[in-house]
């Protein structure tokens, strides 16, 4: 397991360039299993879940071509069906959540689909009901072995049909278009997630032939075609990173420019940060973020407490939170953050809490922070990464405190974040990797 040494106090400066969207990434990719011919995409990040479903794909078959550090040609005109009867794809499959992704393109266009339990951050229970049922409306079998862990889907004749999700799952509405895609007749999808990252998944599936509309709302019409073509596409600049960083910004003092962010498709995110009270010019396609040592948490209208609080799209995204509630810590006000969708994911509070920031956590949703407004700084402590994004909260927190942090198990943080103990180095932060 691989550490983190930092060394706190440290104010930044300069500019950074977010990398390609992780969870765009893992959609994509899957989705290149549709086609036999030639997908190209651009802006990939390398980061170890992209990195794992790339080799996993590799394995099952897809040729996979590196044009330059972050583009890749995928070709799956020759999948090895006979792959997914083996414990390495199990294995593979199951070291990370994007992985369920492959399922509705292998039902597509192969009728048949294997997956073992996926893996992803332990944040609380993450069921997959809609997925399932999203298939078996369109016509397919479903059976979930138990004992092994596996989900097994089959269906050569799916049919388009109308269909309410129970709950609007992102890579659920994911996994249901790339099914319906090709299947025969008019699906609807109603309560479908619309995240950018899905909007973008079917933007790119419209370009290799498929007739979806809608796209953007959430209610989605999908005409099924015969065969879907060959394509290029570049990813949008990861708004989870863009957050963090704007977060990093305002807890460090730094003043740092986040270059190409692409700011009409980051939604609510820049507002929520500008409620904590952090001044952030959107200029051009740049985010800059001057450096303050003060910014004070709004209250709502009638002076009560603000409430930050994850929703589905366009509300604002869960893996957020993590990165509101750290930045809270050295604001001058108070927030009531409100974790709806996953429950142990605020439970990282203990380490912020053991540093000095001063927190009540409610119940496992909901922690009331109280703003230090930099009063006292945080103290530098030894802890462990539970989650992807509680990982770089933590590391957040290391780089405003005073004295030095060692974070464990930073695995976690390499899931999702591309070289970020040099890039951020690179803006003059003190982070040394201990293997
Ligand atoms: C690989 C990937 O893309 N992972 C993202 C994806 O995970 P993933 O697609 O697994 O998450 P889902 O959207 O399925 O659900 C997230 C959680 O919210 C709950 N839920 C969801 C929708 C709803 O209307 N009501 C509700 O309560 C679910 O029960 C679950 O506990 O979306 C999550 C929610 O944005 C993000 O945190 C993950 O980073
Ligand atoms: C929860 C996340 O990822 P995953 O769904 O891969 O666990 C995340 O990206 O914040």
């Amino acid at each position: 397991m691989a550490s983190f040494r930092v060394k706190g106090g440290l104010k930044l400066k300069g500019e950074i360039i977010p990398q390609g969207a992780k969870n765009e990434a893992l959609q994509v990719i899957c989705a290149v299993l549709l086609s036999p011919e030639d997908i190209t995409i651009d802006k990939i990040p390398d980061i170890r879940d992209v990195n794992k479903l790339i080799e996993l794909l590799s394995d099952m078959g897809v040729t996979v071509r590196k044009n330059g550090p972050e583009s890749y040609t995928f070709n799956a005109a020759a999948i090895d069906l006979d792959f997914l009867e083996t414990q390495d794809f199990l294995d593979k499959a199951s070291a990370l959540r994007g992985s369920v992704m492959i399922l509705g393109p292998l039902l597509a266009r192969f009728g048949t689909g294997k997956l073992s339990k996926p893996g992803g951050d332990k944040i609380g229970r993450r069921r997959m009901d809609t997925h399932f049922t999203g298939f078996q409306k369109l016509g397919a079998t479903f059976r979930y072995d138990k004992k092994k862990e596996i989900y097994h889907i089959d269906g050569s004749d799916l049919r388009g049909c109308y269909m309410l999700l129970d709950e609007a799952s992102v890579t659920g509405t994911a996994n249901i278009i790339m099914a319906a895609v090709m299947a025969k007749g008019k699906t609807t999808i109603y309560n479908a997630a619309c995240e950018p990252y899905i909007q973008q998944l079917c933007g790119m599936l419209n370009r290799m032939g498929a007739k979806i509309s809608g796209v953007g709302s959430n209610l989605l019409q999908i005409e099924g075609v015969g065969y879907l073509a060959g394509t290029t596409h570049t990813l949008l600049p990861d708004m989870i990173e863009i957050g963090s960083f704007i977060g990093l910004a305002a807890m460090t003092q730094s003043e740092i420019t986040i270059k190409q962010v692409q700011a009409d498709k980051l939604g609510i995110i820049p507002e929520i940060f500008r409620r904590m009270g952090i001044k952030l010019d959107i200029i051009g396609d740049d985010i800059h973020v001057p450096s303050q040592k003060h910014y004070e948490i709004e209250t709502f209208i009638d002076g009560s407490i603000l409430t930050i609080a994850d929703a589905i799209w366009p509300g604002f995204t869960p893996d957020l939170l993590s990165i509101v509630l750290v930045t809270a810590t050295q604001a001058k006000g108070t927030v009531l953050v409100h974790q709806k969708m996953f429950e142990s994911r605020l439970f990282f509070v203990d380490k912020l809490i053991d540093m000095g920031a001063q927190i009540i956590l409610c119940d496992p949703h909901r922690a009331t922070v109280i703003g230090l407004d930099r009063k006292y700084p945080l103290r530098g402590i030894r802890m462990t990464s539970p989650d992807i994004r509680a990982g770089v909260a933590l590391l957040i927190a290391a780089m405003s405190a005073e004295g030095t942090s060692v974070i464990d198990n930073v695995e976690q943080i390499d899931r999702g974040y591309q070289f970020i103990d040099k890039r951020l180095n690179a803006l003059g932060a003190s982070i040394e990797r201990i293997d």
